[in-house]
């Protein structure tokens, strides 16, 4: 049986790296814990506040962020951290040698139904020529990041990462249960995430689709072409799958294959939804990992830098052969 901290050793990534994941997936360990508790765990309802978007944050938003905040500032190798929840760049040691972003808690909407929630991050090398806490540090293309992972609180806990090779997949062991469920405050030093997948490979067959179609009057007509084509079954059939959480959404592609869609929606005021600092770039390194392609408009996701912290973009993720047939409906001829 092998856990992350091998895993690390095998891949020999240095002192610095380790600490900080091991630091941040050991705080995700402690949030599983907490997260299984559900009401008794204090951790449902709305926080009554909004975050720098202008989104409600939930309770959980709130405990998430300031977990992994407080394990990453205590760490050495963190020179700075960007959050979904936080407004700004969060400066941390001016020596630092990463940089890290996170969305603490992806899929608000399912936490007070007991659905699909995550975290997703993402690790950068900070840049010497800019300070340790610039905003520079953090707009740069997704093909610069160091890894990127996410962990899916579902019946399990599974902790997804890519560190510039494969794509691997853990399963959160923790040997005191039962106590951690009592006790659910102190890190779990007994719990670890062991090895699943060496490799996670990306299925070539495609059967599913993942998109919020009730957006679909906002949607460019090559979308809607797209769509519709699907929908009448092209001859094989199709099934549609939409969790509201993305890392339910990512994980069952990177499974099961298929194509997860998030376009853009003309009759938002937003138009676009995802976050490209640390929900599209991480999750495009993680399906690239595994075989995949990632998309926004006709750009590969990990070509794009950020024009700022939040910038939003339209999502397109799945199987190359998938991803290929739905760029040729939306690409002018
Ligand atoms: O509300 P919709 O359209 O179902 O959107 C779901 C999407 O929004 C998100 O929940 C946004 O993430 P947050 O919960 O971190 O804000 C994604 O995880 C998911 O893919
Ligand atoms: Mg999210
Ligand atoms: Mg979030």
């Amino acid at each position: 049986m092998k856990t992350l901290i091998d895993v690390l050793a095998e891949d020999g990534a240095c002192k610095a790296l380790s600490s900080i994941l091991l630091t941040l997936t050991q705080a995700t360990q402690h949030l599983s814990a907490r997260i299984a508790l559900g009401a008794l765990g204090g951790i449902l309802g709305s926080a009554q506040k909004q975050n720098i978007q202008g989104e409600t944050q939930q309770t959980l938003d709130v405990v998430a962020n300031d977990l992994i905040k407080a394990a990453l500032q205590g760490l050495p190798a963190v020179a700075a951290l960007v959050s979904e929840e936080e407004a700004g760049v969060v400066p941390c040691y001016a020596n630092g040698s990463y940089v890290v972003a996170f969305d603490p808690l992806d899929g608000s909407s399912n936490i007070d139904v007991n659905g699909q929630i995550g975290t997703i991050f993402t690790v950068y090398n900070r840049l010497p020529e800019f300070d340790h806490h610039s905003e520079q540090q953090f707009l740069r293309p997704g093909s610069q990041q160091v890894c990127a992972g996410y962990v899916l609180y579902g019946p399990s806990t599974q902790l997804v990462l890519c560190c510039g090779g494969p794509t691997r997949s853990f399963t959160l062991l923790n040997k005191h249960s039962k106590d951690a469920a009592k006790t659910p405050t102190p890190l779990d030093a007994q719990s670890d995430y062991v090895l699943v997948d060496e490799v996670l490979t990306l299925p070539i067959k495609t059967s599913e689709f993942a998109i919020n179609m009730a957006h679909q009057a906002g949607w460019d007509e090559g979308v809607k072409r797209y769509i519709g084509d699907v929908l009448r079954g092209r001859g094989e059939p199709f099934n549609m799958r939409w969790s509201g959480a993305m890392v339910g959404d990512v994980h069952r592609i990177l499974l099961r294959g298929g194509i997860f869609l998030y376009p853009l929606n003309h009759n938002s005021h937003r138009k676009a939804k995802l976050r490209l600092l640390y929900e599209a770039a991480p999750m495009a390194m993680l399906i690239e990992g595994a075989g995949g392609l990632a998309y926004s408009q006709s750009i590969p996701i990990l070509e794009i830098a950020p024009a700022s912290l939040h910038q939003r973009l339209d999502v397109i993720l799945g199987s190359i052969s998938e991803v290929e047939r739905y760029l040729s409906y939306i690409m002018p001829s």
